[in-house]
């Protein structure tokens, strides 16, 4: 049996984590630590991790995380890099905050204002490169894991293919997606605010200043074999969890609603969480409830001459906690899917 330390459990993300470690048959909970909440049972953060009410949150140190096979961040941004420093390197250490996911360090400082602490192989197993090469390659025995942002995952995922099978124009991609609020952390945030958020959905982040542009940019840049640009544009939706990503690109001369959708079927045939719809089925948000699945759908839309991909993930399962646990079974040689749920919890 491996051991798996949570920072951050105190927190959405390392909250999730849990709930799916407790469903895990390979891994078992060690330590659970926190920042504010370090001392409280976790029973009193998440009271729906029953099994484990009773446990005591300990503080976030080098010393807590210490003696573990696997150790997962789920901190703020810019509190991983110096911990992680301090944890030995044959220890498997998943980061689901931002710092490792960039290679540009010029972006990085353009988009989080900080030092760029360095660049980890990137969580996303199922994206592909041009020349058709996984992610999920060089995250096989990895030990140090860059775990995607969430609007990332959907928006990469759902244009990915047409960029692999040279189908999509590299320039002009706009993609608009919304979140629930969860994707925003625990901490009490003014617009997030029940009053406010209830049925309501806002823009935020609007003029290409999302910190998950660049990173957006970047995954479909390698799928291109070529600079892609992106407007991307977040919302805020009255839900607790899901993303719905709406992603349109130019179509490439000569594509086709047969030759798109080839394409799409091509790239997650054998994925066993990315699952292409069939045709006139679009995804929702409910679907992927809890389960750590990615549903797509795509169309071409003749009259504009662009394509229209459409992706939903569950952004605290596959768009966080689930590609961490994911991530962690390829780092351990274990079968990809192992202990992670297939389905949802609908309706
Ligand atoms: N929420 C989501 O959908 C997604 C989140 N992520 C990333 O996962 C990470 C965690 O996010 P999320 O769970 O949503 O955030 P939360 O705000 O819900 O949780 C943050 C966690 O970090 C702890 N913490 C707060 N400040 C510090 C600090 N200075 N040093 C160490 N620990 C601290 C908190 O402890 P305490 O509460 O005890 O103070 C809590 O356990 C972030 O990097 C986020 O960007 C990535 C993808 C999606
Ligand atoms: C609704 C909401 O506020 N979502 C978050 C994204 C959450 C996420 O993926 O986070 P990291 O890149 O921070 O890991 C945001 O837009 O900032």
């Amino acid at each position: 049996m491996v051991t798996a330390a949570v920072a951050g459990a105190s927190g959405y993300a390392g909250g999730e984590i849990v709930r799916l470690l407790l469903a895990h048959p390979a891994i078992e909970v060690g330590a659970l630590t926190a920042a504010s909440n370090a001392g409280s049972r976790l029973g009193e953060v998440h009271p729906h991790l029953t099994p484990l009410a009773d446990r005591v949150l300990v503080e976030t140190s080098a010393q807590t995380l210490a003696g573990h096979d696997v150790v997962f961040l789920a901190l703020p941004h810019g509190a991983s890099a110096a911990l992680a420093a301090q944890l030995p390197d044959e220890v498997v250490v998943i980061d689901c905050g931002a710092d490792f996911r960039l290679g540009d360090a010029q972006a990085w400082a353009q988009f989080y204002g900080s030092e760029h602490a360095g660049t980890w192989p990137y969580g996303l197993p199922e994206l592909a490169d041009r020349d058709g090469a996984r992610h999920r390659e060089a995250l096989a025995g990895a030990r140090r894991v860059a775990v995607p942002g969430c609007y990332p995952t959907a928006c990469s995922l759902a244009l990915a293919p047409g960029y692999v099978a040279g189908l999509l124009e590299p320039e002009d991609v706009v993609i608009v997606a919304a979140s629930g609020t969860s994707g925003a952390g625990k901490g009490l945030k003014a617009h997030l605010l029940g009053a406010e958020v209830m049925g309501s959905m806002s823009p935020y982040g609007v003029g290409g200043v999302h910190r998950h542009t660049p990173e957006v940019e970047q995954n479909l840049s390698r799928a291109a074999g070529a600079a892609v640009t992106v407007s991307f544009t977040p919302t805020l939706a009255p839900m607790p969890r899901g993303i719905l990503a709406t992603a349109t690109a130019k179509a490439a001369p000569g594509a086709t609603a047969a030759s798109v959708r080839e394409a799409w079927h091509t790239a997650y045939a054998d994925e066993p969480f990315v699952h292409l719809l069939p045709e006139g089925q679009w995804p929702r948000t409910a679907d992927v409830l809890g389960s750590n699945c990615v549903h797509v759908q795509v169309a071409l839309d003749e009259r504009a001459g662009r394509v229209v991909a459409v992706a939903a993930v569950d952004n605290l399962t596959k768009g966080t906690a689930g590609a961490a646990v994911q991530c962690a079974n390829l780092a351990l040689g274990l079968p990809e899917t192992t202990g992670l749920p297939l389905t949802g919890v609908a309706p």
